[in-house]
This record gives C-alpha cells, structure tokens and sequence, in this order.
C-alpha cells in the first residue's frame, strides 16, 4: 500500500493535545509517525499541507442515505462520495429507508451494498419494526449483523412502555440509544418555528415544548433503564438546560447539535420555500445562542448534520408540502470554522472535538485520534481563504440547502481514509 508523507501542515489533534506544525507519516493504511520534521523515502507520496489544518477525519453520527428505497434522493455511493467531499471519514446512516433497517437481514444487506462507499459506514438500527413503534425489533440480531447505534430518527417512540423495552434492551446490550425528540402530537400540523416569522408567511408554527418534553422523557427513562442516551439534533434553549442538568447528575448523556441551527434563525427565512424546512426547525435567536453557549461550555458536546437529502421538486415548494429535510454532509466543516472558529465561540481544537473526537466516543470507537498506531482517517483542510457555497457542486443528489451563496471559509482540500486518499479538491 501507498505511503503517504503529509508535511508542514498544522496538525490539529486535541485527543494528544497537538496543536501545531508536524509531518504526519502513513503506512499500510496506519499512522505510522507524527514528528516535527520526517524525511521521506522514495517511493513516499508527498503531500504538501503548508498553510493547511491537518486533523482526525470527521465522523458525522447523523444522515440519511435514502438506500434501499429512496434512491431519487441519495444513495449510498453518492452519500458516501458526498461525505468524502465534506472531510466525513464515517458515517452513521439512519434506519428511515424503505425497508427499513429493523432486522439482522437489513443490516447485512446494507454493509453489503456499502462496500462501494469511501467512506466507513456505521448502520443504526431501528427500534421498532418498520418504525411503526408497534413491536420491538430484533435489536441483539441487528447488534450482532453489525449496527453501532439505536435510533427511531424521523420520529420518536411515541408509547412509552414500548420505549422503555427497546431501552433495555439498549442497556443490556451496551448500544446507545440516539434520540429523535419530537411529540408527534404537539406538532398539530407546523412546518416551521412557531413565532412571528411563521404569522407573517402564514405557517403553522412547531412549538419548543414538541421538543423539549421529550428530551425530558428520554432523560428521566434512560436514567431508569441505564442505557447510554445521545439526544439528536436538539434546537432549543431548555434541551441545553436539561442536558446540563442530566451531565450534573453524572448520566451518560451527550447531545448534538447541527450546523443549521447554530448558523441560522428563523427570522432569516426570506420565503415560504422548502429549503428552509427541516425537523426540527430553524428555532429564534435565543435559541440558537442558548446552542453556540452549550457548544461553548461543552455541555452540548456532538456536531453532526442530519444530512437530509430529497428531491428537487418535493423542496422546492411551500413548506406546508415540501418535506423536511436539509442537506449537510458537503457544508458541515464550513458552517462550524465560519460560524463558530472564525467567530471566536470556539478553537479549531474544540471544534474537532466536536466533529471526530467526541462522536468517536459516544460510539466507543477507537476513531478521532492521529496517535502513531491508528487508522489513518485524516482531513486536510484550508482555513484561509473565503468562498461561497456553490450547491450546484455537491456530489450528493440532494441540492436542498438554505446557504447556497452563503460566504465561508473552510475548504476540505483531501480526504484520507484508511491511507487512501478518497477525496481531492
Ligand atoms: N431531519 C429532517 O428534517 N428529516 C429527516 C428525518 C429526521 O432526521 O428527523 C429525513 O429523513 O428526511
Ligand atoms: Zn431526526
């Protein structure tokens, strides 16, 4: 296999405190050597990373594939190729396919179907079966086909009794539990944040308390059951408190948080139009300061997209038919330095916490270190110069984002899987 010598670049790698130039060595797909100055061998590929950030590969515990079923959207080698291209070394697809992935059988096919991806592919595994939140899954089948996570993601597991079994299930099997929170009940028909944006289009609003209920309930239940519980996508000011208040008490909790809602309010809708729709919604300035603080303090530990990719004409339309959903894979690295780094809520270092170094571990996955001895998932990066987001060069099928046009900075220039280089701008 190739060697690869990265050199001059400024290695960013806060699981060994590592903020600085270094030349990073790779053999047999492995970091082999990290020191201040390595002299190559011949036959040593040469990458030159003067002026650029070198850091673990990210790994993104949220999207959706669409494949098998939805392959007008995405399927997993446009996905995976969508992530590459984002500096994503991993990815945790979501289990909403059709059929959905409930079974040992489903989780076998889809490793199967992902042996095109550049990218490493971690499946999560439903709950209930079809996501009907009926009957409990084969969740020790799917665990030993291969899932890393648990998730009823695109809703929650409305009746708590039932949720309570897969909880345990959860514990006794040792798989964390990701939490879609969303009372289906309370949405009563809302397309976007309830407030005044919403009455001056016309829409029905999405309350915070849809959220934060049962944020609230997968807290006070996974404390009963003790499983590992990692809520997804929070929007709100009170998920910040109540995870603060579930870390206090010591519960293994983590929460994320996704680009769109620490870079975009509501009040910033310029339109009633689809790309400006996902679940949950673009929240009020409060909101999302309350979000970039939790990221501050690090109560809020996890950055992940929720990559949402759907079809040109299902978005572009009313939010009251679009679906809901965004696009994240190609734009997440950007969004974090532009909103967070550039604007000094916080280091590149945290960051990469938040993007490989914590996602590594709610996983339990030896991942998001650059340590001589570990895989080689490497992301290089250019943080200097500005440009703007351009949705007509992703390599996802999905073009539905609210930032094309956006100005940012953060350009993933290679990606690095297993010592292979997967992506190149
Ligand atoms: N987030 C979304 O707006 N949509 C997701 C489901 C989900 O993660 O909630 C989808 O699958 O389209
Ligand atoms: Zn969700």
């Amino acid at each position: 296999m190739e060697k690869i010598l990265i050199k001059n670049g400024r290695v960013v790698d806060p699981a060994n405190y590592i903020d600085g130039k270094k030349d990073i060595l790779i053999e047999d797909g492995k970091i082999k050597k990290v020191a201040d100055f390595i002299v190559e061998d011949e036959d040593t590929n040469v990458i030159d990373a003067d002026e650029k950030v070198v850091m673990p590969g990210f790994i993104d515990l949220h999207v959706h594939l669409r494949e098998p079923g939805f392959e007008y959207k995405e399927t997993i080698e446009t996905g995976s190729k969508a992530a590459a291209r984002g500096g994503v070394t991993s990815i945790c697809p979501m289990p909403n396919t059709k059929p959905v992935i409930d079974s040992p059988e489903s989780v076998k096919d889809l490793l199967k179907r992902a042996e095109c991806s550049p990218v490493h592919i971690l499946p999560i595994g439903a709950c209930t079966i079809g996501q009907e939140g009926k009957e409990l899954a084969d969740i020790e089948g799917m665990k030993d086909a291969g899932i890393v996570a648990l998730s009823e993601d695109g809703k929650s597991v409305m009746d708590s009794a039932l949720f309570r079994k897969s909880l345990k299930e959860a514990a006794r099997l040792d798989l964390p539990m990701f939490s879609h929170c969303e009372d289906k009940a309370l949405v009563e028909g809302g397309v976007m944040n309830k407030g005044q944006k919403a009455e001056e289009l016309g829409l029905p609003g999405i309350t915070n308390s849809v959220e934060d209920v049962i944020v609230a309930r997968d807290i006070i239940m996974s404390k009963e059951a003790g499983n590992r519980l990692h809520l997804c996508h929070c929007s709100t000011a009170d998920s910040v408190v109540l995870v603060e208040m579930a870390k206090k008490q010591g519960l293994p909790v983590s929460a994320e948080v996704c680009p769109h809602h620490f870079t975009m309010s509501d009040d910033e809708i310029t339109e009633d139009n689809g790309r400006f729709k996902m679940n949950p919604p673009l929240r009020n300035r409060e909101d999302v300061d309350a979000l970039k603080e939790g990221l501050k303090t690090g109560i809020m530990e996890v950055i992940s997209t929720d990559h949402a990719p759907h079809g040109k004409e299902e978005k572009d339309q009313s939010m009251l038919k679009a679906p809901f959903g965004i696009v994240g894979l190609e734009t997440s690295f950007a969004l974090g330095y532009t909103e967070l780094v550039d604007k000094g809520v916080l280091t590149l270092s945290q960051l990469v916490e938040k993007m490989s170094v914590n996602p590594a571990k709610v996983l339990g996955i030896d991942k998001g270190n650059l340590a001589p001895g570990k895989a080689a998932d490497i992301v290089i990066a250019d943080i200097t110069k500005e440009y703007k987001i351009d949705s007509s060069k992703f390599v996802s099928k999905g073009k539905n984002t609210p930032f094309d046009g956006k100005k940012v900075k953060g350009r993933v220039i290679t990606t690095i899987v297993d010592g292979k280089i997967v992506y190149k701008y």
